[in-house]
């Protein structure tokens, strides 16, 4: 089987126009086949409250009511997505801008409700990793957004890094899969405060005890549970970093191991 790079850009990186140029040269660089998963969570949490809506999150995941979901759907499939595709068209790659509901590639169903009403956020059902294999076999860059559909018209807001490691385990039967999630960090830190405490080799373990001790909190926990779903489920392997370092000898990164 063909390697396979799936890289997901954290939001901090989108909402500054140097980093996020920076990082598409070097997406742009990324020898072999390749796909993008995009957030956008945060330009989402600026942008609401000026249109008079209230943003919510809860562990990490953002409480999609209908007004949410417009807002959402413009702005991660629309302005984020589109100018994605148009910056990586310059550098020469040939990207398709994609929702869960393009060609059906995701599919979710509307997450139930137990103690929290999540609204309209979408838990993944399946991802149709062939019909992507095609794209990509034709020499096509997949650019996937935040969003995925039910199948019987409703479009559905899920996690950046859900679809990264949905979409990673998808396509792990077409190909030799690694996840890579940047963000503007060179990896997990052992404290917060200092830059330079990057935690090199993360298992099951070990994430425990970071938790227990307060290390690893807010957006990095949903992230580092998605990392170990995908390992458990066909993905090679799983690296948190940024994106110039995976590409040295410079090993200052943090890979999760089962
Ligand atoms: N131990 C840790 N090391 C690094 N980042 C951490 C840690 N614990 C929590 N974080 C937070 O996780 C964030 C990245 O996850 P997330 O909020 O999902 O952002 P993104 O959209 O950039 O992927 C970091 O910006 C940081 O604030
Ligand atoms: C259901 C849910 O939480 N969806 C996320 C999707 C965007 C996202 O994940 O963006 P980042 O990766 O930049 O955080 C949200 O609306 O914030």
């Amino acid at each position: 089987m063909e390697d396979l790079s799936i890289v997901k850009i954290g939001g901090n990186i989108i909402e500054d126009s140097d980093a996020l140029d920076q990082f598409l040269t070097l997406f742009a660089q990324l020898p072999g086949h390749k796909v993008l998963v995009h957030g956008g969570g945060k330009k989402a949490t600026q942008l609401l409250p000026q249109l008079g809506i209230e943003p919510k999150m809860v562990n990490g995941r953002r409480i999609t009511d209908a007004a949410t979901l417009e807002v959402v759907t413009m702005v991660y499939g629309g302005l984020v997505n589109k100018n994605v595709v148009a910056q990586l068209q310059a550098k020469g790659i040939n990207a398709i801008g994609l929702s869960g509901a393009d060609a059906n590639t995701i599919q979710a169903q509307k997450r139930s409700v137990t103690e929290i009403d999540y609204g309209f956020a979408g838990d993944v059902k399946g991802v149709d990793g062939e019909t992507i294999g095609k794209l990509i076999h034709i020499g096509l860059t997949p650019v996937f957004c935040a969003l995925t559909h039910n199948k019987k018209g409703q479009l559905l807001n899920t996690n950046a890094d859900t679809i990264t490691a949905e979409v990673a385990i998808g396509l792990s039967n077409h190909f030799n899969t690694t996840i890579y999630y940047c963000f503007e960090l060179d990896g997990v830190l052992e404290d917060i405060n200092r830059k330079d405490s990057v935690i090199k080799h993360i298992n099951t373990t070990t994430y425990d005890t970071l938790v227990a001790k307060g290390i690893i909190v807010d957006g990095m926990l949903p992230k580092m549970h998605n990392c170990f779903h995908a390992l458990k489920n066909g993905v090679k392997q799983v690296k948190i970093g940024n994106l110039g370092m995976f590409q040295t000898a410079n090993t200052n990164y943090t890979t999760l191991v089962l």
